[in-house]
């Protein structure tokens, strides 16, 4: 727990007021955090040379650039292949001349270029020799770095208004035959210059998705112990909403995948960092795998993510609507997630693909083509897999075993099931490429499955780690159980689908998930306390350490321009209006 002096308010009188000098040093909202700068230089990192890196990596440090990452276009985003910038290599002059020949070419949405950027990492197509060559990284001065004008041959602007990022200016940018700096060196394999993307969604989820759930967690447990609303009994006094079995439902869940999460971004990030030395020494061999996971879990954070920052949202009732809880700002935020860095349904479709290809090789006759090991995240391909589940009673489905091979039993009849119906098209006579647009659908829900499969194995392997502190396992392997039967029961039609639940042991699950809702509600507060975040990160008037809720409330309503500026619409509109009738005697 952060000391005292970092809570802003710990009921103290004085820090009810924030002094209006410290305000105006804060008070532009949002993000204006150069975010894409980051990108950059994570992108450099991953392409560059050696004598890149230490050209422009001490440039972006000390912010004598402003960078950012131009690869989507007005007209592609997620097919790569179609950028239609190009670059093109002039052997006599030895330069590369990027241009952007069509409309749709324009670079379109890459962040802090609508204004702030000086130089921009554009991912366009070389054209190297009369052949095009593929994506490939340049990087371009686009504003003065006397005047941030635009640099020649640069048409630059903002893309206009957004759902949110209203501080990032996102902006698009044409290039009319404009030689980049330095070099061209080609490292690594073809999609070897998809690194960039690979090194930010796994930065992502622990980065910038996850703590923004997180954090309407704490607003919401906080608010669901203040507001108190109706009543349990009629004799009781108004009981506390966190009281309610249905809030519990909707909060718990939220909390329970905030903590999955956690320990999925963990050892994504140790996995994403054994692979990225691997690739520093030219070993490619994880790089598959790690593309697997990184989309897989960045499309599943964000979309749970997403999805349980607005449950918490709506457990807030009306003061969950107002901006002042801090709650719809985390949700539009997060909506942005299921779309940048990869739109999820395209990135879950690598995963299928990567699972397709897995379970094709174990189908692999033992005396055809050397056998590649399965990658670890799909391992449970040849485990041994029951036919029904052995629950006999509730307390079966708080067996970590149990229920994780409950997963990988309906993970591998789904990816099965969808590779049965490819290659019954494809024996039909369709091609290949018809037979798997056909099939997607499948392919999505194998995918998203395998997904939740590998966030309960990784909460199971984090829980066996804590057996040296028997209190704090105990705790988390409620909300790991939870986690598992909330998917369960949320999913039963999977479970049931081949009788390997039955319908008896679903109803044992839901008594299971029923006690653990009511296990967990002493520990809720502290289980998002936990998070630590500080007041002035949360930003939110229901979310404060010392719950303060009303008065927090009333005071920044009354600090809201509304309140603080004459009404416009009086004089010209509701004045007259309220007159009028008197022009009608
Ligand atoms: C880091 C800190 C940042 C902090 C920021 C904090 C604040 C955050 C605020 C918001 C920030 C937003 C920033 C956003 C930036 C962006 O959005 S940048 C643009 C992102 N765009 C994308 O992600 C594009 C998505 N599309 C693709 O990746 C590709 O088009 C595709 C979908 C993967 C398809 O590629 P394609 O070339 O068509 O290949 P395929 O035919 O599908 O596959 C060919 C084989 O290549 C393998 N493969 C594909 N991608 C990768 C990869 N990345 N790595 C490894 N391997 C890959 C693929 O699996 C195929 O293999 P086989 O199956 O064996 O053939
Ligand atoms: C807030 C924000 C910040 C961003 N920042 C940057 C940045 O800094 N730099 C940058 O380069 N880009 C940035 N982007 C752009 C982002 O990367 C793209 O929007 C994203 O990759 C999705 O591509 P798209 O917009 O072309 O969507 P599309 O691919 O056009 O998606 C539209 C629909 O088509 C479907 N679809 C597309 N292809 C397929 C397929 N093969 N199979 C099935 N369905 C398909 C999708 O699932 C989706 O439902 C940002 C976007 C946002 C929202």
């Amino acid at each position: 727990m952060g000391s005292p002096v970092h809570r802003v308010s710990l009921g103290d009188t004085w820090s009810r007021q924030m002094h209006p000098d410290i305000e105006s040093e804060r008070a532009l909202s949002g993000d204006v955090a150069l975010n894409i700068h980051r990108v950059f230089v994570r992108a450099l990192r991953s392409l560059g040379s050696e004598e890149q890196i230490a050209k422009w990596d001490p440039l972006c440090k000390n912010i004598q650039i402003i960078a950012t990452y131009a690869q989507t276009e007005l007209g592609h985003g997620t097919y790569l292949q179609g950028l239609e910038t190009e670059a093109t290599y002039d052997a006599a002059t030895q330069e590369f001349v990027i241009h952007s020949p069509t409309l749709t070419a324009t670079k379109w949405w890459p962040g802090d270029l609508g204004r702030s950027a000086t130089h921009a990492l554009v991912q366009a197509q070389l054209i190297c020799s009369g052949a095009r060559r593929g994506m490939h990284a340049f990087i371009v001065p686009i504003r003065s770095l006397q005047d941030h004008t635009p640099l020649p041959g640069i048409i630059i602007g903002d893309i206009g208004p957004k759902m949110d990022f209203d501080q990032t200016d996102n902006g698009f940018l044409q290039l009319n035959h404009v030689l980049p700096d330095g070099t061209y060196v080609k490292l690594g394999t073809a999609q070897s210059n998809y690194l960039p993307m690979v090194v930010v969604r796994v930065e992502l989820l622990s980065g910038e998705i996850l703590p923004i759930l997180q954090k309407a967690c704490v607003i919401a447990m906080r608010y669901s112990v203040i507001r108190r609303q109706s009543r349990l009994r009629p004799s009781d006094p108004e009981a506390k909403v966190l009281d309610y079995q249905t809030q519990q439902q909707k909060l718990f869940p939220q909390l329970a995948i905030s903590y999955a999460f956690h320990f999925l971004a963990v050892s994504l990030l140790e996995f994403f960092q054994h692979s990225y030395t691997a690739i520093l020494n030219q070993d490619f061999s994880f790089l598959p795998e790690l593309h697997a996971l990184s989309t897989g879990m960045k499309a599943m954070m964000s979309e749970f993510c997403t999805q349980g920052a607005e449950m918490c949202r709506r457990a807030c009732g009306g003061h969950g609507y107002s901006k002042l809880s801090g709650l719809p700002s985390l949700v539009t935020k997060l909506s942005a997630s299921c779309t940048y860095e990869g739109e999820n349904t395209v990135l879950y479709l690598q995963v299928a693909r990567f699972l397709v290809k897995s379970y094709l090789q174990t189908q692999m006759s033992p005396g055809s083509t050397p056998q590649r090991s399965l990658s670890p995240s799909v391992a449970y391909l040849t485990a041994p897999d029951l036919a029904r589940c052995p629950a006999q009673r509730a307390a079966d489905f708080l067996c970590p075993e149990l229920y994780t091979t409950a997963w990988a039993h309906v993970a591998v009849r789904l990816i099965k099931d969808s590779v049965q119906h490819l290659q019954t098209l494809t024996q039909s006579g369709a091609d290949q490429h018809e037979a798997w647009n056909q099939t997607t659908v499948i392919h999505l829900q194998a995918a998203k499955v395998h997904c939740y499969y590998v966030t309960v194995k990784g909460f199971t392997e984090a829980l066996e780690k804590l057996e040296n502190e028997p209190a704090i396992q105990q705790v988390l392997k409620r909300l790991c159980d939870l986690h598992a039967i909330h998917g369960i029961l949320t999913n039963s039609g999977d479970f049931l689908h081949d009788a390997f639940l039955s319908g008896a042991q679903v109803d044992m699950a839901r008594t299971a998930y029923l006690d653990l809702l009511r296990l967990i509600r002493k520990d809720a507060i502290l289980l998002t306390d936990a998070f630590d975040f500080t007041d002035q990160c949360l930003n939110s008037a229901l979310g404060c350490y010392d719950g303060n809720v009303y008065e927090r409330l009333f005071q920044w309503a009354q600090k809201s321009p509304t309140n603080t500026q004459e009404n416009p619409a009086y004089e010209e509109y509701i004045r007259p209006l309220l007159q009028s009738w008197r022009s009608k005697l």
